[in-house]
């Protein structure tokens, strides 16, 4: 089943071009990481998914919609079954984690357990603190945690591990790919970390000079004859 499907993607801002026709595609269980360097236009794209940002020409289909089609209600609808963490948040000064993990819980109408996302996401020692005042990472992960409470079908995540410590990326990445086996969501990502995505991504799309230069599976990058992921960017992408 597909979740996602854009034809020739176009999005400037004013003069500066930055997607020039993407095409691209995901599937209901797919995990897609979306490399590229520093400004190619990879955050753009996953906001544009999220239906945060219009674009110009194109076509952007999400969990069957047209998103220039959509009525602002309609918008409301999809996005309660789209679930994305963009860049690390400052908001929710007032809260503790246990209590904002229970607003978005009931928010949601979640049926998963507070308590267990707490035991998976390593947030025992800090289930008591504002988040205002946790590190960067824990923000991260608690902003992460949030996200799979809604148990939604396309989750959406810009570099979700930068700035995590190696503990924490390993915990995430099992939880992704757990969460991604358990319910058949779909994810799609954007990293600077080509392991991760050899690792654990099925797909990836290498997005260059505005277009998806390279859309294909990880093995197939690999069996192309490229030593690692991390070769193929190399190889690919100038500075
Ligand atoms: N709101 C905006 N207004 C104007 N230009 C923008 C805006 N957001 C992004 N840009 C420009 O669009 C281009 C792509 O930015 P974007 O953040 O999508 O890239 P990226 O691939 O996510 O980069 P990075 O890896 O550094 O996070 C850049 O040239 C950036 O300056």
């Amino acid at each position: 089943m597909e979740i996602v499907h854009v034809n020739n993607l176009q999005k400037a801002y004013g003069e500066n071009i930055v997607l020039r026709g993407i095409n691209f595609n995901a599937n209901a269980g797919e995990i897609i990481g979306v490399i590229g360097k520093n400004g190619a236009g990879k955050s753009t794209f996953l906001e544009i998914l999220m239906t945060l940002k219009p674009y110009d020409e194109g076509d952007v289909k999400v969990l069957s919609s047209e998103l220039r089609t959509l009525s602002t209600q309609q918008i409301e609808h999809l996005r309660k079954n789209i679930s994305a963490v963009l860049q690390p948040t400052q908001f929710y000064k007032t809260l503790k984690v246990v209590e904002l993990l229970k607003l978005f819980k009931a928010y949601y109408n979640s049926s998963m357990d507070v308590e267990q996302i707490i035991k998976d996401f390593k947030l025992e020692p800090h289930r008591k603190k504002y988040f205002d005042k946790l590190s960067g990472g824990w923000k991260q992960i608690v902003s992460l945690a949030i996200a799979f409470l809604s148990e939604p079908k396309l989750l959406i995540l810009d570099e979700p591990t930068t700035g995590l410590d190696p503990h924490m990326r390993n915990m995430l990445w099992t939880y992704i790919t757990d969460y991604n086996k358990r319910t058949g969501g779909t994810v799609i990502l954007t990293t600077h970390n080509m392991d991760e995505v050899e690792l654990y991504c099925d797909k990836v799309m290498l997005l260059n000079e505005g277009i998806n230069e390279v859309f294909d599976s990880t093995e197939g990058i690999l069996s192309a004859g490229y030593k690692s992921i991390n070769d193929f960017y190399l190889s690919k992408v100038s500075i």
